[in-house]
């Protein structure tokens, strides 16, 4: 069984008289140790996919099972510890705590967690070991995207889910990034999930899903990805 299935998710928007089927009975699995990429132009269902995976938004119908467990049958309670334990998320524009130093943003997410791991080590395994004691204002985009990333997996959760997390960095900076989330993946057995439109990074993931006005076009597997340092845009 795959660590996410899929199976006919459906969400329907409501905005007065007009609905708006953001995705239609989409299917799909995402596998533990692997980079999946979700790849799709505006308005496609991406964030859509994303928040659902990440139970801040609610299916209209289908199922979603994430570790053997249906998240679409989760009530209030059980969708908080579920968002609490199992899920990271790392956004476009890093939302870091501005007055907190690098580590400390770290420490308060593993403060979260019964099983955490260590700010320190996360800190210094995506490349930021000497600017522990800086704040977000004096770390580049980048180094701050990195901070972020850390502070995502800080509570040892099986599920990281970016949102276009290199969307506001240059490609250089966007590729070490990329490095990280690739590794974490392979490194940390994490199940990566990343939403873009950058269709430049798809050669570098294990799975790429296509998707298209609500709809997968189609699902590839990558058994040989490319080395993420090739890859630029
Ligand atoms: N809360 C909402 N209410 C109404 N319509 C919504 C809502 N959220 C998303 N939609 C619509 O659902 C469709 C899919 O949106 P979604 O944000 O998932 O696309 P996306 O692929 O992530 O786009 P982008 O790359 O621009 O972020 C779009 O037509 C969008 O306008």
């Amino acid at each position: 069984m795959s660590y996410v299935e899929a199976r006919g998710l459906s969400r329907i928007y409501t905005a007065g008289d007009t609905k708006i089927q953001a995705l239609d009975s989409v299917d799909f699995t995402i596998e533990d140790g692997q980079l999946t990429i979700i790849l799709g132009p505006s308005g496609s269902g991406k964030s859509t996919t994303l928040n659902i995976l990440g139970g801040i938004d609610s299916a209209t119908s289908g199922s979603l099972t994430v570790g053997g467990q249906d998240i679409c049958q989760l009530k209030e309670k059980g969708l908080t510890d579920y968002r609490r334990t199992q899920v990271g998320f790392v956004f476009q524009f890093y939302n870091l705590i501005p007055n907190l130093t690098a580590l400390e943003n770290v420490e308060l997410t593993a403060g979260l967690s019964n099983d955490p791991l260590a700010p320190a080590l996360l800190l210094d395994s995506v490349g930021l070991a000497d600017r522990f004691r800086n704040f977000p204002s004096q770390l580049s985009g980048g180094e701050q995207q990195r901070v972020s990333i850390a502070r995502a997996l800080a509570k040892n959760p099986r599920l990281l889910l970016c949102d276009e997390p290199t969307g506001a960095l240059d490609s250089e900076t966007g590729k070490k990034v990329l490095i990280v989330l690739a590794s974490m993946a392979k490194l940390n057995h994490k199940a990566v999930v990343i939403v873009t439109h950058n269709a430049a990074i798809a050669p570098a993931a294990d799975r790429v899903i296509h998707v298209r006005d609500g709809h997968i076009l189609k699902i590839e597997d990558n058994p040989t990805p490319v080395d993420m340092e090739s890859i630029s845009w």
